[in-house]
């Protein structure tokens, strides 16, 4: 383990039902992701995946069900701030996430803030460097940074506490080809020298099984069916749903990691 790493946590994740008003948005889904695994969360449009990554991080009501963290020594309440710390979120939308009118140098300082952490100087650099941005783009606001800037800034916003397990939702869904490629391999890259673990939304089958080793298949607010990302790649799936999502995926081709520069 590196100065960088620290002990992998999993999620177990055991029936949970997830209600808007009455509205069934999850109505019963259970998964357990491994420390350190990449963990993918498919399914069409309104099946309830990113409802499922804001219930673990507290921003969806969880009506019933238990979410656990793995593989720690000690045991943190979901919603308590330590459970926060070590689960953090990415969103689809990296504009609409970061605050237009705090530099990003406020926007790194105030997670740390947040939670009593004082070497904010020596972290916010250390974040930028990692994120591959470095401290030249400490003062720029969020419409003066391109899109696959935008989103290396809220990673390392979501990085900054150290936390263990990351949630993605979309991470690179609004960018352009070339920079989600960018975005997926940096992620892949602090992955395994972080030792996160990653929960990932994604509507894009390929980007899925780029990155993850495994995945959930959700339909209407259900787990339909949790296979490896190799079976999916090979076509080896139980559920006639998920064939009809593959199908539905024009094109869908497991796309193999990208190679490291000569
Ligand atoms: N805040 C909310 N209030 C009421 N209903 C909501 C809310 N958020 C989500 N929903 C509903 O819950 C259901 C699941 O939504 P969710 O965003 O989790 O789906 P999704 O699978 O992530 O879809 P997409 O791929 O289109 O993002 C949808 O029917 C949605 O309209």
């Amino acid at each position: 383990m590196t100065s960088t790493q620290t002990q992998a946590l999993g999620l177990d994740v055991s029936r949970l039902r997830v209600t808007y008003d009455g509205f069934v948005a999850v109505a019963d889904t259970s998964f357990r992701v491994a420390p350190g695994e990449s963990f993918g969360i498919v399914g069409e449009s309104g099946s309830g995946k990113s409802t499922v990554l804001r219930a673990i991080c507290g921003l969806a009501p969880k009506e019933s069900g238990t979410m656990q963290l793995v593989g720690g020594d000690e045991n943190h309440a979901p919603g308590s701030k330590a459970f926060r710390r070590r689960v953090q979120m990415v969103f689809q939308d990296p504009y609409g996430s970061l605050h237009p009118r705090q530099t990003v140098d406020r926007l790194l300082a105030e997670p740390l803030a947040i939670h009593g952490i004082r070497d904010a100087e020596t972290r916010i650099e250390r974040a930028l460097d990692e994120v591959g941005l470095g401290t030249g783009f400490r003062f720029r606001y969020p419409h003066q940074l391109s899109g696959g800037q935008r989103q290396r800034i809220a990673i390392a916003r979501a990085l900054i506490l150290e936390p263990q397990v990351l949630l993605l939702d979309e991470p690179t869904s609004a960018l352009d080809a070339s920079v989600q490629a960018e975005v997926l391999n940096l992620l892949e890259d602090l992955r395994r020298r972080r030792n996160l673990t990653f929960i990932m939304v994604s509507h894009d089958l390929a980007v899925v099984t780029h990155l993850c080793e495994r995945l959930m298949v959700m339909q209407r607010g259900r787990t339909v069916e949790l296979l490896a990302s190799s079976d999916l790649a090979a076509r080896r799936v139980a559920e006639p749903y998920t064939l009809s999502l593959m199908q539905a995926s024009s094109g869908f081709r497991r796309k193999e990691p990208a190679a490291p520069p000569p």
